[in-house]
């Protein structure tokens, strides 16, 4: 790769570049080896995926979390994704590494991915709402302190609009003989529980690059490894401030559908219609699609809130206050569904749950992960501890001390003791529902839906509740068995009161 100069800071926002990636067979690259520093949700399975289509690329992962890297190199991954455990056998060892030298593989690789996490931040300026790119920073640092050559640093992380101008500054600043950086944007749309499919079969790799003969190589040497197994009409190639808001804007899109759904479940269950009817009637017309418009408890996951804060953060500052409120209201939408939903299951329980026992099944914020961050179980947990019930929490995938961490973490408790004592975990769904008032089911497992739920019913308190938010159980079943059975945008279970229209519903 020939040594580049850098123009920061002088890209317009607008502007789409169109590069040309060529043919894989083509090119004479240079890439022998990829360095990712992060090795998380994104970074290990991303990478996990590169070294198994380019297996002439040595891929190494580096973390500063020594157990993180520990539990890579063993047989029980950090994180559980379908899939993941096959990828990481064939090639770890081979051309995957995973390792806490995060200088040397810094100084080897020929691109770097910084796949860091990019939390809200909790104090200071844009308290709440603006991402922390302290992490991201952090790498940058340390690549600025120990690279030799010329590197590619490539943005996989989720970060503000601009935040690679900040990174550049970061790099150029220690300005050492021989040293010269380019820097990409590459944003990762990976869903958890799908990961390796996503990868795998992406709808579209994005790259930003610098709009100079430079950034175009540089972008050119990227597209040459998503070549080996993405078509080239799939790889999309931008300026590096449209790549960076695309991400922010496509979370922002998949979240604001889902608080529409559920925005609509509300008037499902004051009015009697049925918001799977409606979600199918609206998914069929081919402009909406159909994907994304399962009602919920409420949309979870470390990404959807935090970047849609980020983006009404951004426009904030860019003075467009309309163009703030309007994603807020993707939030706020949420936050009350979650509410809504845990209040509607204290209310059905005679408005009182202390002392009661009710089950959680499910506790991670989707099905096919482990991941409970932002999970809207946590929310609905907290709202039953406050109100004193005792919860068995059953999850096929989340870690025991997980759910703890969770629970008594400051934001859900100060008195972490009492709630540690109100809470037994499961390893088994059926011993979690023995002897409780009510089954709260907040994750869409599979094996939920396949229950012996007559057994269920035998072992549970009467009148024996369930409250379904996720709308993944079969209702008149379950109401045959003898349960009382509620759920998100559906009325069930209550008599069919006849109203006249222009009064007032009752939800
Ligand atoms: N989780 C997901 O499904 C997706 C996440 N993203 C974005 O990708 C980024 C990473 O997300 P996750 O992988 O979920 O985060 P994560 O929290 O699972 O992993 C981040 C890792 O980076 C490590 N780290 C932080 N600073 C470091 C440093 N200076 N040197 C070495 N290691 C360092 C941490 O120890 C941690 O293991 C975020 O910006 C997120 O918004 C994008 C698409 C999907
Ligand atoms: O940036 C990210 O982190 C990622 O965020 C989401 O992926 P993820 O959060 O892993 O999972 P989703 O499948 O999007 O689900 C998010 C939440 O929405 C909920 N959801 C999803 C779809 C739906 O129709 N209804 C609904 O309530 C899920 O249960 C879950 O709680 C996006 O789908 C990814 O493209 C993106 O890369």
């Amino acid at each position: 790769m020939e040594s580049v100069h850098l123009i920061s800071g002088s890209q317009p926002y607008v502007n789409e570049v169109v590069f040309d990636c060529g043919m894989l067979d083509d090119k004479k690259m240079v890439i022998k080896k990829i360095c990712c520093i992060g090795a998380g949700y994104v970074g290990g399975p991303t990478c996990s995926v590169i070294a198994l289509k380019c297996p002439e690329i040595t891929v190494t992962v580096v973390d500063k979390s020594m157990d993180r890297i520990a539990q890579w190199n063993s047989d029980k991954l950090p994180i559980y994704e379908p899939g993941l455990d096959e990828v990481v056998r064939e090639c770890r060892g081979r051309n995957l590494i995973f390792s806490t030298d995060i200088e040397t593989a810094i100084k080897e690789a020929d691109l770097i991915f910084i796949s860091v996490n990019t939390p809200t931040k909790t104090f200071g300026n844009g308290k709440g709402r603006a991402a922390d790119l302290k992490y991201v920073e952090g790498a940058a640092r340390m690549i600025a302190e120990v690279a030799t050559g010329n590197k590619i640093v490539v943005e996989k992380s989720t970060v503000p609009v601009r935040a690679a101008e900040s990174i550049l500054n970061i790099l150029r600043a220690n300005n050492r003989p021989g040293v010269s950086y380019q820097i990409l944007s590459n944003p990762e749309f990976l869903a958890e529980g799908t990961a390796i499919d996503d990868l795998l079969k992406a709808d579209r790799v994005l790259i930003g690059g610098e709009d100079t003969p430079e950034g175009h190589a540089a972008v050119e040497e990227l597209c040459w490894v998503y070549e080996h197994w993405i078509s080239r009409t799939n790889i999309i190639t931008t300026n590096t401030w449209s790549s960076e808001l695309s991400k922010l804007a496509a979370n922002a899109f998949l979240a604001q559908r889902i608080s529409s759904i559920n925005s609509l479940s509300a008037v499902c269950e004051a009015t009697g219609a049925d918001i799977s009817e409606v979600a199918r009637a609206v998914g069929l017309d081919s402009r909406i699609g159909s994907k994304f418009l399962q009602a919920s408890v409420g949309f979870g996951g470390s990404c959807f809130q935090k970047d849609i804060l980020n983006l009404v953060y951004i426009c904030e500052c860019l003075n467009l206050p309309e163009v703030a409120a309007y994603w807020q209201q993707v939030i706020d939408m949420n936050e009350y569904q979650k509410s809504r939903f845990s209040t509607k299951v204290v209310e059905s329980l005679f408005n009182t749950v202390s002392g009661k026992q009710i089950t959680l099944l499910g506790f991670a914020f989707k099905k096919d992960t482990g991941d409970t961050r932002e999970s809207p179980a946590i929310h609905v947990a907290k709202t039953l501890l406050d109100e004193g019930a005792k919860l068995h929490i059953y999850d096929p995938k989340v870690e025991p001390s997980q759910i703890v961490d969770d629970l008594t973490h400051p934001s859900v408790t100060e008195e972490p003791e009492s709630v540690k004592n109100s809470i037994t975990i499961h390893s088994d769904p059926y011993t979690a529902t023995m002897g409780t008032h009510a089954i709260v089911l907040c994750t869409e497992w599979d094996e939920f839906m396949v229950l012996d739920y007559e057994r269920i019913y035998k072992g549970m308190m009467k009148p024996a509740h369930i409250f379904d938010g996720r709308k993944i159980l079969d209702h008149d079943r379950l109401i045959k068995i003898g349960f009382q059975v509620q759920t998100i945008g559906k009325r069930l279970a209550r008599p069919l009161i006849t109203r006249t229209w222009g009064s007032p519903y009752q939800a």
